[in-house]
């Protein structure tokens, strides 16, 4: 049967968790205790990917909001206090506020512009109806 029923893409095939400019330069036990860090590394990466894609699933729904009753794409307020909260929670968990901060922006910046791409469509197939 080829039916998939794992509801994690299949990597397998492509990605290569030994794959290490160092191989071969390292002593053999070392080199295993790396490995063995970064196939948490690997975990928690997939595991970002897949939160980031139900956030923008999230936001995307906002979009359509904030389209759909032409409301602006951007809520300085609303960020001003998501980052507060951000920064609080990531002193709590020993993260540099600051990097919690840029790295957030740098998220929010990504929805603004697919919120304006996705009022800038509802407006133009309005135009055409
Ligand atoms: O909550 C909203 O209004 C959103 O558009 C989502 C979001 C976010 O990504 O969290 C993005 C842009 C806004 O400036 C504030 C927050």
């Amino acid at each position: 049967m080829t039916e998939q029923n794992n509801v994690l893409p299949d990597d397998s095939e492509s990605f290569d968790p030994a794959a290490s400019s160092l191989s071969g330069q390292v002593d053999r036990a070392i080199m295993d205790e790396l490995l063995s860090i970064r196939s948490s590394i690997d975990n928690i990466d997939a595991t970002l990917v897949f939160l980031l894609a139900e956030r923008f699933k999230a936001t995307q729904k906002v979009g359509i909001l904030k389209a759909t009753h032409k409301l602006p794409a951007g809520d300085p307020g609303r960020e001003a206090a998501q980052i507060a909260r951000l920064r609080r929670l990531a002193e709590d968990a020993h993260l540099d506020p600051a990097f919690a901060e840029k790295f957030l922006n740098f998220i929010i910046s990504e929805v603004i512009r697919h919120h304006e791409a996705i009022a800038e469509n509802h407006q133009t197939t309005n135009q055409q109806a």
